[in-house]
C-alpha cells in the first residue's frame, strides 16, 4: 500500500517539533493547542498561506535553547584538505545539542579548510564580507583563514537555503539575491542583497531557528561549522569578556536578562568612525530649508538608529561623529530578533524626540509608526 504524505505536513509538524526541544512545555498536548491555534490565528490575520509574505513582523519571542551534550558526537568529518563545497542536499540530520565550550572545542585539531579562489572570486568574497559583524573582531590572520574556507554557492528562486529544524552545517554570507526568512511557516523578515544568516544553529548548537529561501537567483559564500566554531565562536567568547561590563552598563538593556545581553554580544561587532564622519544619513525630508540642525549629542551607553528600525519609516536623522567614535553595532535581524521586549522603551522615546524637534523648529516631523 502505497501511503501519500500531504504536502506540508512534514514542514507542519517539523515547525512544531522545533518549538517543543526550544521550550520543554511540560505538557505536549496543550503546548500543540497552543502553538496550532496561534499559526493558524496568524495566517488569517496576515491573510497569507504558509510562506506568504506579512511584512516585519517579528514571530520569533526566544532565543534557541542551549541544551546539554547528549554526548552523541556526529562532527562532521572535514578531513580533505581542499573539500568540495559541501552540499547542501546533504546536510547533517539529528538534532544536535552539544554544549557549548569552545574551550574545550575539539575542533582546533581539525585541519584547516581551504577552497581555492581565482583574484576575482576573492575580490568578490572580499567586498561582501566587508560589513559582517560577526566577522569584525577576527584578526587578520583569522579573517584571511575565514576567507580561505569559504567557498561559492549559486541558488536559484525558491530554493530553501536553510530549513528550520535542521542541523546547521554552514554559515552564510550573502553576495547578491533577496531571501526571506520564514519562522514557522510566516515569513518575518528579508535580506535584501547584503547580510548573513545561519549563524545561530551553529553558535549557540541548535536546530535552525528560520528556513530561508531565495526568491530569485542569488549568490551565497558558505563558511562550513567546524570552521564557524573554531574561529567565531571561539573569538566570541573573548568577545563576551571584553564587551560584557559595558553591555551590562547600556540603561536601555537593563531590562534584558543576562542571557538576552549575552546574545547581543554574540551578534554585535563594533565599527569606528573617525571625527567628522557620517555614521548614518538622513532619508526622510526634513523641515522647510534642510539645512542642518544640532538636535542633540549622545555618548557612551546611549543609542541611536533604533527609530528608522521601530518604526519601519527612513532614518528621520543623520548622525555624525565628533571626535573619534567607537560604535557597538547590531543588524537588523538581530534587532529584531534580541530587542523584540526593548522596543516599547525606544517608542516612549519617541515622543522625546518630538519634543526635540518642536524645540528646535516650532513644529515636529511624523515620526510614529
Ligand atoms: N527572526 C528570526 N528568527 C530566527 N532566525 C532568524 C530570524 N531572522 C533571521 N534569522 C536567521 O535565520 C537563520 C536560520 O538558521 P540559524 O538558526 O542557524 O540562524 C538563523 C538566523 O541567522
Amino acid at each position: 500500500m502505497s501511503i501519500e504524505i500531504p504536502v506540508g505536513l512534514t514542514e507542519l509538524l517539523q515547525g512544531y517539533t522545533v518549538e517543543v526541544l526550544r521550550q520543554r512545555p511540560s505538557d505536549l498536548v496543550d503546548f500543540a493547542v497552543q502553538y496550532f491555534t496561534r499559526l493558524r490565528d496568524t495566517r488569517s490575520q496576515d491573510g497569507a498561506s504558509a510562506g506568504g509574505k506579512t511584512g516585519k513582523g517579528v514571530m520569533f519571542d526566544g532565543e534557541p535553547m542551549q541544551t546539554e551534550s547528549n554526548g552523541d558526537d556526529d562532527e562532521d568529518d572535514d578531513s580533505d584538505f581542499e573539500p568540495p563545497p559541501p552540499s547542501r542536499f546533504n546536510r547533517r540530520v539529528s538534532v544536535c545539542a552539544e554544549a557549548f565550550n569552545p574551550d574545550e572545542d575539539e575542533e582546533d585539531s581539525e585541519p584547516r579548510v581551504v577552497h581555492p579562489k581565482t583574484d576575482e572570486q576573492r575580490c568578490r568574497l572580499q567586498e561582501s564580507c566587508r560589513d559582517i559583524l560577526l566577522f569584525k573582531t577576527l584578526d587578520q590572520e583569522q579573517f584571511s583563514e575565514v576567507l580561505d574556507a569559504m567557498f561559492e554557492l549559486r541558488v536559484q528562486p525558491l530554493e530553501h537555503v536553510i530549513d528550520q529544524g535542521d542541523d546547521g552545517d554552514n554559515f552564510y554570507v550573502i553576495e547578491r539575491g533577496v531571501y526571506d526568512i520564514i519562522v514557522m511557516g510566516v515569513t518575518v523578515g528579508q535580506y535584501d542583497n547584503k547580510g548573513s544568516f545561519g549563524e545561530l544553529a551553529l553558535m549557540y548548537n541548535t536546530p535552525r531557528a528560520a528556513t530561508i529561501v531565495a526568491t530569485q537567483e542569488g549568490a551565497l559564500w558558505g563558511l562550513d561549522r567546524a570552521t564557524f566554531r573554531r574561529l567565531i565562536v571561539k573569538n566570541n567568547y573573548k568577545k563576551r569578556r571584553m564587551y560584557e561590563t559595558f553591555i551590562e552598563s547600556v540603561p536601555l538593556l537593563k531590562s534584558l536578562e543576562a542571557n538576552e545581553r549575552m546574545k547581543i554580544v554574540d551578534v554585535c561587532g563594533s565599527k569606528q568612525f573617525p571625527d567628522g564622519e557620517r555614521i548614518i544619513t538622513q532619508t526622510k525630508a526634513g523641515h522647510a530649508d534642510n539645512a542642518e540642525v544640532e538636535i542633540t549629542r549622545c555618548s557612551r551607553g546611549h543609542y541611536f538608529g533604533e527609530l528608522a528600525l521601530v518604526t519601519n519609516k527612513p532614518r528621520a536623522a543623520s548622525a555624525y561623529a565628533v571626535g573619534d567614535v567607537k560604535c557597538v553595532v547590531i543588524d537588523v535581524q538581530a534587532f529584531e530578533r534580541l530587542l523584540g521586549s526593548c522596543k516599547e522603551i525606544m517608542k516612549r522615546n519617541i515622543a522625546h524626540y518630538e519634543e526635540q524637534l518642536v524645540a528646535l523648529f516650532g513644529s515636529s516631523m511624523d515620526l510614529r509608526d
